[in-house]
């Protein structure tokens, strides 16, 4: 349950419709590691985890190991790769819940081994900078050194091999061939291939399925997202949009002209108008920089005017709507809709930075064939984020 008429609906329909298109695309030899990272980019990482593994990904990534851990505690088994960095120390703690780590680093590895006291099994993927310039080995003696001390160790087990491109979803393909030879020819420094070789994320998947070696990273095209504006009309199929974020009118009064709206007193009606009070604010994640752009109401496209409040914005009405209307900030009403993409281009952003900061505040309703499956409310549930 939840108390205050601001929610986020998830359609776990659109993301097993992304995953199970992007599995009939890709070579049936092709393995998916559905990209979880950041409560599935705010899409909810448990109920999109196993929405992925149903549509036929094999395998989730996440960005540090909590991530990885919350994941289990939800009673996720499937194979877990952690894409940032862990700490050494924490080495146990991953071979205990069977949770893959990226190395990148020889002294990092030096100190796991001290830590590991364990004596179970832990799997590793070795990380290579092709040109992304943020985690990775760059050269060949630290490269064959690491697999080395990987081989020379009972149980530390060398799974995989990966790289990162930073222009992927650029049409401009110059700096992804350069990262992509780069990491040919770094893949020559290997004594051996270990079973997993990746390298693409979103954009790679969908663009060059080719040049994906045996599993690729899908992350923001499961949530029916491109992973560009300029790579829209190259999507080799339908992607739908899983996010739509709702509320509800909590307050209805007309304004004569000369009386002001929020904080700072800054907007003043002009005429007489009716504004309306919706119990969303920037605490929600919708940022004060999204004053005077737009919300849905009975299906018409109404300003947000005044300043945006912590819990609250005021937007202004064509007439007198009754309490308790249906406000959508994004998605459809009607014949009219507000996308994700609208919205990262009002803010000068990415799609991807949208979902990511609605905040723990909203919570998340997950439907399944379009009813009500599930429901989570981190204001209630505390730590069932
Ligand atoms: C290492 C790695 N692999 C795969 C992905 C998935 O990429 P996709 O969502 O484009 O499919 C990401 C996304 N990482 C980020 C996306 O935005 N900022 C990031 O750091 C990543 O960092």
């Amino acid at each position: 349950m939840f108390h205050r008429d601001t929610w986020a609906e998830v359609d776990l329909d659109a993301i097993f419709h992304n995953v199970a298109s992007l599995r009939a695309f890709l070579p049936k030899e092709t393995a998916i590691m559905a990209v979880v990272k950041a409560n599935a980019y705010g899409h909810g990482d448990a109920q999109v985890a196993k929405t992925a593994l149903e549509a036929g990904a094999s395998h989730l990534a996440v960005a540090f190991l909590d991530e990885a851990l919350a994941l289990r505690q939800k009673g996720i088994h499937a194979p877990i790769l952690v894409l940032g960095a862990t700490r050494p120390e924490d080495i146990d703690l991953a071979a205990q819940k069977q949770i893959a780590l990226t190395v990148f680093q020889q002294e990092w590895l030096e100190k796991a081994k001290q830590h590991h006291q364990s004596g179970l099994p832990v799997s590793f993927h070795l990380k290579l900078d092709t040109g992304m310039g943020r985690l990775g080995v760059k050269e060949e003696a630290e490269t064959k050194r690491i697999v080395a001390m990987m081989d020379d160790h009972p149980h530390f087990l060398f799974e995989g091999v990966y790289t990162h491109f930073a222009t992927a979803d650029e049409i401009d393909t110059d700096y992804f061939s350069f990262q992509y030879e780069t990491f040919l020819r770094m893949l020559e420094w290997l004594p051996y291939r270990p079973k997993w070789v990746h390298c693409g994320n979103s954009a790679t998947s969908l663009r060059f399925p080719n040049k994906v070696f045996n599993i690729v990273r899908f992350g923001i095209a499961m949530y029916g997202l491109s992973p560009s504006l300029a790579m829209k009309s190259y999507l080799p199929f339908t992607l739908k949009e899983a996010f739509s974020l709702h509320s509800r009118v909590v307050h209805v009064k007309r304004l004569l002209p000369g009386e002001k709206v929020s904080y700072g007193a800054t907007y003043t009606a002009e005429q007489e108008e009716w504004v309306g009070t919706v119990p969303i604010g920037y605490a929600d994640g919708w940022i004060r920089k999204l004053q005077n752009f737009r919300v849905l109401v009975n299906g018409e496209k109404v300003p947000i005017i005044g300043r945006i409040c912590m819990d609250q914005l005021m937007v202004r009405l064509p007439s007198y709507v009754p309490i308790g209307t249906k406000v959508t900030l994004i998605g459809q009403q009607g014949e009219e809709k507000i996308t994700i993409d609208e919205v990262a281009q009002y803010l000068d952003t990415i799609n991807y930075e949208i979902p990511c900061t609605i905040s723990y505040r909203v919570p998340r309703i997950f439907l399944r064939n379009k009813s009500i499956m599930e429901m989570r409310n981190a204001v209630l549930d505390g730590n069932n984020v």
